[in-house]
């Protein structure tokens, strides 16, 4: 009863796991984050990422991306700015220290979209996030998503194809991930992302409550 106590106290004043969201373009992690931050905006925070792409119509700056040039996406890289950075189908990509500070600062746990290059380069730092991989149910559905979303031109397509095969077997090495889901039905997948950070919602909403 007591151990039990003090395992609870003690991880709580530990704070919230941030988490790492990561698997191929088009898997669906943008739709089922959207729904986790809509849900528990109380609980969780998005770490607003750079990067050199352009903006899709509807995203915001600041928002879903910080857009920025090479020349000052290389700057800051330079002067120490980011936790990690790494080069994606032609663009850059990079999460700044303040990205994940910012969402730390009002407590909320920190979620952070990434390709596979970040996992990698996340497990060099001290921030020891829950690494979740989104995953399509193949190839084919992954294009289909990626078809409809009409985001992408032929070129970059294919380019995110690409990768997304790598990245699916990437997402097999033991030991990568924590967790590992497969979207096929997004209110399936939405249920084990939450099942899988329940302990850590819980612990936010116990805090916050508390203070
Ligand atoms: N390493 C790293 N990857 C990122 C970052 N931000 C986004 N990404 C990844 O870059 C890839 C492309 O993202 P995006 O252009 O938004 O396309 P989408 O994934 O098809 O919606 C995805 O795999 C993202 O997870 C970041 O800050 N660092
Ligand atoms: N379970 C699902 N079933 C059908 N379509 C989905 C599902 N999950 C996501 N999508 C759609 O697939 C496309 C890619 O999803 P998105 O969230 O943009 O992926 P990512 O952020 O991983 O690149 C979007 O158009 C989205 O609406």
């Amino acid at each position: 009863m007591y151990m039990r106590y003090f395992s609870r106290l003690l991880s709580a004043m530990a704070g919230p796991r941030p988490v790492v969201l990561s698997g191929p373009s088009g898997a669906g992690k943008s739709t089922l984050l959207k729904k986790l931050l809509k849900e528990y905006d109380s609980v969780f925070g998005f770490s607003v990422s750079h990067t050199t792409r352009n903006p899709r119509p509807g995203e915001e700056n600041g928002k879903d991306y910080h857009y920025v040039t090479r020349e000052v996406m290389q700057t800051g890289i330079e002067k120490g700015d980011f936790i990690e950075s790494a080069e994606f189908s032609g663009n850059m990509y990079g999460t700044s220290k303040a990205a994940v500070q910012d969402v730390q600062a009002k407590n909320l746990i920190c979620v952070l979209d990434i390709d596979m290059q970040g996992v990698r380069n996340i497990k060099g730092t001290d921030l020891r996030p829950i690494y979740v991989s989104i995953q399509p149910p193949s190839i084919a559905v992954l294009e289909k998503r990626l078809r409809d979303r009409k985001t992408e031109s032929e070129e970059s397509l294919q380019k995110r194809l690409k990768a997304a095969k790598v990245d699916m077997e990437f997402s097999k090495e033991p030991g990568m991930f924590d967790v590992l889901i497969i979207n096929d039905n997004l209110e399936d997948a939405y249920g084990e992302l939450k099942r899988a950070l329940l302990e850590e919602i819980t612990k936010v909403k116990e805090v916050n409550m508390s203070s």
